[in-house]
């Protein structure tokens, strides 16, 4: 192996989830060829939902995931770390507990091994931090360099948290803060303060796992990660499952300031226009939204957080129990019968 310095952002052509297909050209891709029906396949592929599950037992069922991307931060060990906090969950946005997981990794020749291990480091002590065990892994050689997980985990079949369960009269709940795509688009021209890159690059290596262990003592109706698709490309989708409306207070939903800064300033990823023009016909905007603001709820979440539709009830006693475990979180909207529009986005 030849050894070079390189920026490991330098390498990619579109950082984490930003270098995602877009929803609509997944779709596409995904139909038109015989598929087989399987019982113990309570969430499959149709579904476009986070993970899927497959009954082994009355009380346990197998979750399974993987999501890998080329690197959106340029410390190492920092890119393995959130690379398997985002891989992993998937199987909390089932309200499932990862158990095993396999290293998928594209190298250029080119690369050190300290780089390497360092990926390989921050990942495995990520899986261990989510109580999964790395089992093993494949790697290839290529042009940029791509790192990420295929995560096993188990949930009881009865208490999967899917994306399509929401229900009118629901209360939308959101944890993590968005402006992670914009304003890691924003730093590849070095345009951000470190502070500001520490505070998203910790929130992106943040497992959802507290905010799962939290949902789960709820009896939640829906639940999905927030990540590439965006804000509004998961609403949509559980509006979709769901059969019903999204509204979204667009003032209720947390955002990095500087985020809305620099979408102001154009500063909007690839991935952000491919977010628009997929879930944009089922999104209407009432009242007054700027651009920038709107900009940000199709902006990709590297790691983002978890979207969960929790009836009116207990909302409130979930969310303190979220905030209590350190988990920031706001009930950002509301579920009703299904409308015209998919989701609805109040000004
Ligand atoms: N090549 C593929 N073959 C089969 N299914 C696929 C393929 N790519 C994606 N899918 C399926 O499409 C659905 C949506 O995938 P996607 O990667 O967007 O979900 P996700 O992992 O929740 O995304 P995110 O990482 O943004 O949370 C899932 O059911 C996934 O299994
Ligand atoms: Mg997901």
């Amino acid at each position: 192996m030849m050894e070079t310095e390189v920026k490991l952002t330098k390498l990619a052509s579109c950082a984490g989830c930003g270098a995602k297909v877009g929803a609509g050209t997944l779709a596409r891709m995904l139909e038109g060829f015989e598929t087989h029906y399987d019982p113990r396949l309570i969430v499959g592929y149709d579904k476009s939902d986070d993970a899927s599950v497959y009954v082994i037992t009355d009380e346990v069922a197998l979750v399974q995931t993987t999501d890998f991307f080329p690197p959106i931060v340029d410390d190492p060990y920092l890119f393995g770390q959130i690379a398997a906090a985002n891989a992993l969950s998937d199987v909390y946005a089932m309200g499932g507990e990862p158990r095993t997981a396999l290293n998928i990794m594209c190298l250029p020749e080119s690369m050190d091994k300290h780089t390497v291990h360092e990926i390989l480091r921050g990942g495995y002590a990520k899986a261990y931090e989510a109580g999964a065990i790395i089992t093993g892994g494949h790697t290839i050689h290529g042009a940029e360099p791509i790192y990420g997980l295929a995560v096993a985990g188990f949930v009881h079949p009865d208490k999967v948290l899917t994306n399509s369960g929401a229900e009118p009269g629901d209360v939308l709940l959101l944890t993590k803060p968005l402006g992670v795509g914009v304003i890691t688009t924003a730093a590849k021209a070095d345009l951000v303060e470190a502070p500001v890159l520490d505070r998203i690059y910790r929130q992106m290596a943040t497992l959802n796992k507290a905010a799962r262990d939290v949902l789960v003592n709820y009896p939640v109706h829906s639940c999905t990660d927030v990540t590439g698709f965006a804000l509004l490309g998961h609403s949509f989708e559980m509006a979709q499952g769901s059969g019903c409306t999204l509204y979204i207070r667009a003032h209720a939903v947390p955002f990095h300031p500087e985020a809305l800064e620099l979408a102001r300033m154009g500063f909007i990823p690839a991935g952000a226009y491919r977010n628009r023009e997929y879930a944009q016909a089922g999104v209407q905007v009432s009242g007054k939204v700027e651009q920038a603001l709107e900009d940000l709820f199709y902006d990709p979440q590297t790691s983002g957080g978890l979207l969960a539709a929790v009836p009116e009830e207990c909302a409130e006693e979930c969310l303190q129990q979220l905030l209590a475990a350190g988990v920031e979180t706001a009930r950002i909207g509301y579920v009703t019968e299904q409308q015209e529009a998919a989701v609805c986005l109040e000004g």
